[in-house]
């Protein structure tokens, strides 16, 4: 994908910046809403100021249109 997501075969990935940790948890609380009203659900790092999200279907064992959809999504917040 040309859009800042990692296609690594099993998972889509990307790292989202901030100015600071509130930042960070403020878009993490975004994502958090977003998943609940898609009933999928990203693994989420947070390290201060950045925000890693990795997306895979996990009933599935790798990537389905789910996680293109996610990330569409989380891309439009
Ligand atoms: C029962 C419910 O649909 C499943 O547990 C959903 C919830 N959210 C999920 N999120 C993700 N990323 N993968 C899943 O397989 C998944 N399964």
């Amino acid at each position: 994908m040309e859009n800042g997501w990692e296609n690594t075969g099993h998972a889509l990935v990307r790292e989202f910046v901030f100015s600071d940790f509130a930042g960070a948890m403020a878009f993490v609380n975004r994502v958090a809403q977003v998943a609940e009203e898609k009933n999928h659900h990203p693994d989420i790092q947070i390290r201060w100021n950045k925000v890693t999200l990795t997306l895979s279907t996990h009933t599935s064992g790798g990537l389905t249109e789910k996680d293109f959809r996610l990330a569409e999504a989380i891309d439009s917040l």
